[in-house]
């Protein structure tokens, strides 16, 4: 184990400070925007903002649960170039609200940064001019791939139809859009949260098919904590009577769920930040000229009713159900005789990294996870920014990763 990173941005402490990863606007009130929230019928269905997916389609599929999904698309995308004898392909598997965009590189005139962007690239850690690198958006998505807003057998979108997922599912979708591509084995295959649990799914269901996993900020298994605070978010959108029980693709725009959809964000919201960051960042300052004892909201309370409001204007309200659903449902030990065992059935090298701020994804469960794997090295990150660490910390999170791909490639 370690806490400083190989190839550290800051060589003296390898850790983060409250200094912002981007330029804050603490304190001051944001501009209303013009766009309506969320629409009730499915813009995210359709178009493609970065004008670069590619679209799979992968049959039916018979899911875990026992349902059956008649027809399954993912869409992805690719930076890179696949060598020829296969052996340099990296699936990058995202969380709970991302999506294929990983990077902004492609050198398709579609610069649009990624939620990623400085860990996937030429000459980044993940470097594409050496790996192809593949993301799909994930089983279930509102980002290309089939989920809830998709057509069912009907024509009609899925809505309260669609069927209940596991992660293992999404993994299965994901095995056979690597056999569409023609990857017999990822070099490595990496992801944080959600994605992490996907990651760790794979390696249990197909470790002929998985050289190396890096796993960040993840759980074997969800936890009783977890799976209360996913309970609530769930309650939140349910609650919200233009949520319509998932059916409410027909509506006006502006009429879908966007208040619960909003509600759920802001419950998750301050699970991916640490309390010392919220006390530090924000404290007891009002927002703008508000004044609390009029009513006023606390400048922490408007950011979280911003990011909220952000996502309701992104995403959809019953993929938001589903993946969260499957998070609860995360076991890598079903059916495998427990998840010490599963974990002691992973053959891949793996990278695990916690964060040490977490409280959405405690580094205890990064401890779980790299005892139980024969070959793995565990790294806690320190930040103060809690299990959103992973995507601002790209600097200690990439040197790691960097690392651990060399040390591969010298194998
Ligand atoms: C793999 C994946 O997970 S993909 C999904 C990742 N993306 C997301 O989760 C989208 C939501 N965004 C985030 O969670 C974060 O912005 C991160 C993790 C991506 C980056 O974190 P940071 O750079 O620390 O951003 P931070 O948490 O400060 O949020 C910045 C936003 O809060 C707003 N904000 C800050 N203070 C306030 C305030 N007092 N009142 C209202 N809004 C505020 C900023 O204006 C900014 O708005 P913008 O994003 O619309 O430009
Ligand atoms: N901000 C991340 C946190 C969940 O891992 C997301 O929305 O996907």
């Amino acid at each position: 184990m370690s806490t400083t990173p190989p190839t550290p941005s800051d060589p003296t402490t390898g850790s983060a400070t409250l200094t912002p990863a981007r330029p804050r606007t603490l304190g001051s009130r944001v501009a209303p925007t013009d766009r309506p929230p969320v629409p009730a019928s499915a813009a995210w269905r359709d178009g493609d903002p970065v004008g670069r997916r590619q679209f799979a389609d992968l049959g039916p599929l018979k899911l875990e649960s026992g349902g059956r999904l008649p027809a399954v698309r993912l869409a992805y995308e690719t930076w890179g170039e696949l060598n020829e004898d296969g052996t340099n392909a990296v699936l990058v598997l995202h969380a709970l609200t991302g999506d294929s965009h990983v990077t902004g590189e492609a050198g398709d005139g579609h610069p649009t940064p990624g939620w990623w962007s400085s860990m996937v690239g030429p000459g980044a850690p993940i470097d594409t001019d050496r790996w192809f690198v593949v993301a799909p958006n994930v089983l279930g998505g509102c980002q290309g791939s089939t989920g809830p807003a998709s057509p069912g057998p009907d024509g009609k979108p899925w809505g309260s139809r669609f069927p209940l997922l596991t992660v293992r599912d999404q993994v299965a979708a994901e095995i056979r859009l690597s056999d569409l591509l023609g990857i017999d084995e990822w070099a490595l295959v990496i992801g944080a949260s959600l994605g992490g649990l996907r990651v760790l799914e794979w390696a249990a269901s197909a470790p002929e098919r998985v050289g190396s996993i890096a796993a960040i900020a993840t759980a074997a298994q969800t936890s009783g904590d977890q799976i209360a605070g996913f309970h609530t978010q769930l309650a939140a959108i349910r609650a919200d009577p233009r949520y319509r029980d998932g059916d409410y693709y027909d509506a006006a725009a502006g009429d879908g769920p966007h208040v619960g959809l909003g509600l759920a964000r802001q419950i998750a919201h301050q699970t991916y930040r640490s309390a010392k960051e919220l006390d530090q960042r924000f404290g007891r300052i009002p927002q703008g000229g508000e004044q609390p004892l009029e009513g006023g909201r606390f400048a922490v309370q408007s950011y979280l009713d911003h990011h909220g409001d952000k996502l309701s204007r992104r995403f959809d309200a019953n993929t938001y159900v589903v993946l969260t659903r499957t998070m609860i449902t995360h076991d890598l030990g079903r059916d495998r005789g427990g998840v010490s065992a599963a974990l002691a059935s992973v053959t891949a090298r793996a990278l695990v990294i916690a964060v040490d701020s977490d409280r959405l994804f405690p580094p205890a469960q990064s401890e779980r996870i790299a005892a139980g794997i024969p070959d793995a090295s565990l790294h806690t990150i320190h930040s103060d920014y809690g299990h959103d660490g992973f995507l601002i910390e790209e600097d200690l999170v990439g040197a790691y990763v960097q690392e651990f791909l060399e040390q591969g490639a010298r194998r």
